[in-house]
């Protein structure tokens, strides 16, 4: 595998509803990242962000209004016919005729797709062998999710777009399919996915971008974009004793310390060193620091914190 392979590349990518003005709205605005050869790169970001209109504009499905894309080294929307065939898309609505059973769908989607994964084996990949003679209609919504993943699997791509492959999956099927992708993954496909389940893209990505009102507002590995956010200790301050009877905060390396109720939060970026210091404390005071808990912050925290801050700063719509 050589990582200097750029796969997907999004250049300033722009995306405009409408028309210029008021009256149109930009929905992805100045967008650029890279997504190298069997890397997986997840896209997050709140409702409306503009993940999937980014994503239509990978996939060639849309031009852009501005910037460029390069997928496979090609012009996914000018040169579709070089791309489309090496490349699978999983939308977030496949809208599948309702009468055609589940391996009739498969059957004649194969039909348009070269090279194609026999029909059971399609099915197999994403649990649906069971419930191949079953009429799409009468599947519930996690299994049309995962037909629709059957579909984008069949030409066996090169590149896989993952629109909220697992929205709508119950935590069963949810694993199953991130085993999926991460056997896929190891094959060496190379994957751009969207989601709303940051627990997902901290288990799948490789790289990750958070979105807000049409841009980029973090990236990176999924430990970088975390560990821009401080580690948090918790306990209860033993009786009898106060904050202001612990070692100098600062010199523990704690950025932030709240007190609610004798409930004592620490915040900081050097969280063995702090906890350290504070158990060496309790050791040399002979007390017990109750409920202590401490945890390097998680993704959730760190988008939340980002979308937070992006609302208050991007009042650009
Ligand atoms: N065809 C369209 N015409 C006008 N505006 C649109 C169109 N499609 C999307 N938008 C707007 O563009 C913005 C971005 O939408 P998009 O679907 O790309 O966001 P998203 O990040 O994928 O959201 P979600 O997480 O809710 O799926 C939204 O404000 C949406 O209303």
């Amino acid at each position: 595998m050589n990582h200097g392979d750029s796969v997907i590349t999004a250049s300033g990518l722009r995306r405009r509803y409408g028309p210029a003005g008021d009256k149109g709205y930009e929905a992805v605005r100045d967008v650029s990242f890279d997504v190298r050869r069997g890397e997986l790169f997840a896209l997050l970001g709140t409702n409306g962000a503009g993940k999937t209109s980014t994503v239509e504009l990978l996939e060639g499905l849309a031009r852009p209004t501005g910037g460029s894309a390069r997928v496979l080294g090609h012009d996914p929307y000018a040169e579709r016919r070089a791309v489309r065939p090496r490349i699978g898309m999983m939308l977030q609505d496949g809208g599948f005729p309702a009468e055609l059973t589940a391996a009739e769908t498969v059957t004649m989607w194969a039909g348009c797709t070269s090279g194609a994964r026999p029909v059971d084996e399609a099915l197999g990949l994403v649990r649906l062998d069971g419930r191949r003679d079953v009429r799409v209609k009468q599947l519930s919504g996690g299994e049309r999710r995962r037909l629709d993943l059957a579909l984008a699997l069949l030409g066996r791509p090169e590149v896989l777009f993952l629109d909220e492959p697992t929205t709508g999956l119950d935590p069963e099927a949810r694993h199953t399919t991130w085993e999926l992708v991460r056997q896929l993954r190891a094959e060496g496909t190379t994957i751009l996915l969207t989601t709303h389940y940051l627990e997902e893209a901290e288990a799948l990505a490789d790289q990750l971008a958070i979105m807000h009102r049409g841009r980029i507002v973090a990236s990176g590995t999924p430990g970088e974009v975390i560990g821009a956010y401080p580690a948090r200790i918790r306990f209860a301050m033993p009786d009898g004793w106060f904050v202001g009877d612990l070692p100098p905060l600062g010199e523990l390396g704690v950025l932030r310390h709240e007190e609610t109720d004798g409930r004592v939060e620490l915040q900081t970026r050097e969280l063995q060193r702090t906890l350290t210091g504070l158990l060496l404390w309790a050791r040399d005071k002979d007390v017990e620091l109750e409920g202590l808990d401490a945890r390097t912050a998680s993704l959730e925290e760190a988008f939340l914190a980002i979308a937070g801050t992006a609302a208050e700063s991007g009042r650009d719509a």
